[in-house]
């Protein structure tokens, strides 16, 4: 039987190839473009309602990202890691000019029919949504800076889902066109830089085993963040059909 290792403290740490392989492989076991709702998101396979009730509840993550970026940064004493790390609030939030990918959400929901005081007021979003963003701020808020930045690291895996699914809406639903797509293109170039530097961060700052162990348990985390949310749709709103209380209900 094999043993499960729960003490990494007198561990070898990984070689830095070894480490990156193991933070990849999280994705590959379990990232959330295998879940079932996606794959009937992606294929055409939902109703309109059923996509969105995917885009109300999504918001709440898109309006999370920003805080937890905010808690990150209230925790750091490197300058120099504050100004890399503050664009991400601004791709969120957007900054002069530039509208933000928060706006460019809503651009989506607008299509849906959900008038934006109901959408930012998170009113209708499930129980599950709600609780697994709030883990999320949480996580980042609590854990050492070096797991914390690892936690972001499951945008490593989004460009291939971001890409599958720019094609797979435009393809399939009539209520999709390009504009209404436009906050996933242009994550296709902001994830690449910052999971690019979160990963070098992480290789270069996690040496321990126990670290390096805990870096990888965090991606596995917030892949169970993300997974939680689309078991949650699933339950709701396609089967077996039982939506909260308080949740938005299609007419
Ligand atoms: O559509 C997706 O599947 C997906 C996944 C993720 C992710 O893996 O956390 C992010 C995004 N999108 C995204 O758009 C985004 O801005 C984002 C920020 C973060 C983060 O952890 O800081 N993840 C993600």
């Amino acid at each position: 039987m094999n043993q499960i290792v729960t003490d990494w403290r007198d561990a070898a740490p990984l070689s830095r190839v070894d480490f990156e392989a193991a933070i990849r492989n999280v994705g590959v076991e379990r990232y959330h473009d295998k879940h079932e709702f996606h794959k009937l998101l992606h294929g055409g396979k939902l109703k309109k309602p059923q996509v969105a009730a995917w885009a109300l509840n999504r918001y709440c993550y898109q309006e999370a990202v920003p805080r937890k970026d905010a808690a990150f940064m209230s925790r750091v004493h490197d300058r120099e890691l504050r100004r890399e790390w503050i664009h991400r609030i601004h791709d969120h939030d957007g900054l002069g000019e530039e509208a933000g990918g928060i706006e460019r959400w809503l651009v989506l929901t607008d299509a849906l029919g959900f008038p934006r005081d109901y959408v930012t007021s998170r009113r209708g979003a499930l129980p599950a949504t709600k609780f697994a963003v709030e883990a999320y701020v949480r996580f980042v808020v609590e854990q050492p800076l070096v797991v914390a930045v690892a936690s972001s690291l499951t945008e490593l895996f989004a460009p291939s889902i971001h890409r599958e699914r720019i094609v797979g809406m435009l393809e399939n639903y009539d209520f999709v066109d390009d504009h209404v797509m436009a906050y996933f293109k242009r994550r296709l170039s902001q994830a690449p830089r910052d999971s690019d530097f979160a990963l070098a961060y992480v290789l270069d700052n996690a040496r321990t085993r126990e670290e390096q162990e805990a870096c990888v348990a965090a991606v596995r985390f917030k892949c169970d963040v993300l997974w939680a949310q689309l078991d949650a749709l699933h339950h709701a709103y396609v089967t077996p059909g039982l939506i909260p209380p308080g949740a938005w209900r299609p007419e």
